[in-house]
């Protein structure tokens, strides 16, 4: 049993129903960081919430829903100590927690249905980040990478 943080902005609200059904079928305990309504709302506003759940280590591994995954995915992807994919296909799901050690799925509800996600889900949070030195060296290089751009963004501010 995992914690799972969930959220989606308005494309992805219909589908975020289903993935917390899911998860809930497969035991895991959930949170539902919204959004609670179809209204509109910006997707990196939920991708902050979600995330930050993880970094808090209140939940696991997070899933987020917009309506291809994209925008998810790169707003997740600035936040330091987060490193996201979207899933849309099952050996993407679980290989990019075995090599990448990513800790959030983006799905699309405008790209896949409710009877894809099941699999998506449940291949992705049943992957283990492999121990072979090579990628655990890759993903170490990405931690490094933060750090870097991170001061550099300090130099370019001070200017
Ligand atoms: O897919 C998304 C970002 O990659 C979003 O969820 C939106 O669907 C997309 O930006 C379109 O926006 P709209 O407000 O639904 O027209």
């Amino acid at each position: 049993m995992m914690k799972i943080a969930v959220g989606g902005d308005h494309a992805g609200f219909p589908l975020k129903g289903h993935v917390i059904e899911v998860l809930k079928e497969l035991g895991h305990e959930v949170t539902d960081c919204g959004s609670y309504t179809p209204e509109p709302i910006d997707f990196p506003d939920i991708t902050k919430i979600v995330c930050e759940k993880v970094l808090a280590q209140e939940a696991d591994k997070a899933i987020l829903v917009c309506g291809t995954g994209v925008g998810a995915s790169i707003a997740a992807n600035k936040i330091p100590g987060i490193r996201s994919s979207v899933c849309h296909d099952i050996y993407s799901s679980h290989q990019c927690v075995e090599h990448d050690d990513v800790n959030v799925m983006c799905i699309g509800a405008q790209i896949i249905g409710p009877a894809l996600v099941k699999e998506l889900v449940e291949s992705f949070l049943t992957a283990e980040f492999s121990t072979e030195t090579e990628f655990r060296r890759r993903v170490e290089k990405l931690s490094i990478m933060e750090v870097e751009y991170a001061k550099q963004l300090v130099e370019v501010n001070k200017k």
